[in-house]
């Protein structure tokens, strides 16, 4: 791990109306790490993703991404960056008139219009498997897919570029416990393995405890803590202390211990 931030924010500023939602925040995700990204609903951490992507205009700040400017791009610029990262939406997002390996093409042909049928049949199979499905899901639509499964295609869409960067907005919401935590594993192992950089938001303490090098706090419209989990507990501020103590947190440190992953 280095401490080259991938993604760097500086007084980043987001409004709806008379709604700040974002006032002053700063934040780096440093390179190869998983970023856990935490807060009350509504604190706006979908709105930082959106504005770190481009999908939201900033009132004021800077962004950078892989050393670049990340907004007032030019489009040809805007492209080679996008490029480089995946994104899983809350959902998964997936097209529901497209099979999953047309899901996972889309990308491709955006950005690559030039690929033949054949090498996107075969990348998208490639993608498929990855993420733990089975070949069977490619011609599936994504009605005839579990919840679980929805999300790993949704994965194997964001991983269609082969990114440097992953983006994942709330990727265990809505899985059972076992399938939550199975998608965690292949969260690591692939991060792992492709040495990726993970912005990840979520609200579930296991995948915190399991897989977070750091966790990022969002409340009071910025970024109020982030380290690991034992330097956000030495902290005082009365969200995190509950957050991480409360039942639901004390449970998520027994999990861990009993599950051997504390070592
Ligand atoms: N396009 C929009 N127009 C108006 N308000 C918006 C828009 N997008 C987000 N907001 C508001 O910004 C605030 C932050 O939203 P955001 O979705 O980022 O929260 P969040 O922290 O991701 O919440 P949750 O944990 O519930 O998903 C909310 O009050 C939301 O209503």
């Amino acid at each position: 791990m280095s401490d080259d931030p991938v993604i760097r924010v500086r007084a980043l500023r987001n409004s709806f109306g008379e709604q700040v939602v974002h006032e002053d925040l700063d934040l780096d995700v440093r390179k190869g790490e998983i970023l856990g990204v935490v807060g009350g609903s509504g604190t706006g951490k979908s709105v930082l993703m959106r504005s770190i992507i481009g999908l939201q205009t900033p009132d004021e700040g800077e962004v950078t991404v892989f050393g670049e400017q990340a907004l007032d791009r030019d489009e040809t610029e805007a492209v080679e960056i996008r490029k480089r990262w995946g994104v899983l939406f809350q959902g998964g997002a997936l097209f529901s008139t497209l099979t999953v390996a047309e899901n996972v093409q889309v990308p491709l042909r955006e950005f690559y219009p030039g690929l033949d049928l054949a090498l996107l049949d075969q990348i998208a199979a490639y993608k498929i498997v990855m993420t733990g499905l089975s070949p069977d899901a490619g011609p599936k639509f994504p009605a005839e897919l579990s919840g679980g499964m929805r999300k790993r295609a949704g994965l194997a869409r964001a991983l269609a570029l082969d990114p440097d960067l992953l983006f994942l907005d709330e990727p265990t919401a809505g899985l059972d416990p076992i399938g939550a935590a199975a998608f965690d594993e292949l969260t690591r192992s692939l991060q792992k393995t492709l040495g990726l950089t993970v912005f990840l938001i979520t609200h579930d303490l296991d995948t915190l405890y399991a897989i977070c090098d750091r966790v990022a706090v969002l409340a009071d419209r910025k970024v109020i803590a982030v380290g690991t989990i034992d330097e956000l507990l030495a902290t005082d501020h009365p969200w995190i202390q509950e957050y991480f103590n409360g039942p639901r947190g004390r449970a998520a440190i027994a999990g861990k211990e009993k599950a051997g992953l504390n070592d």
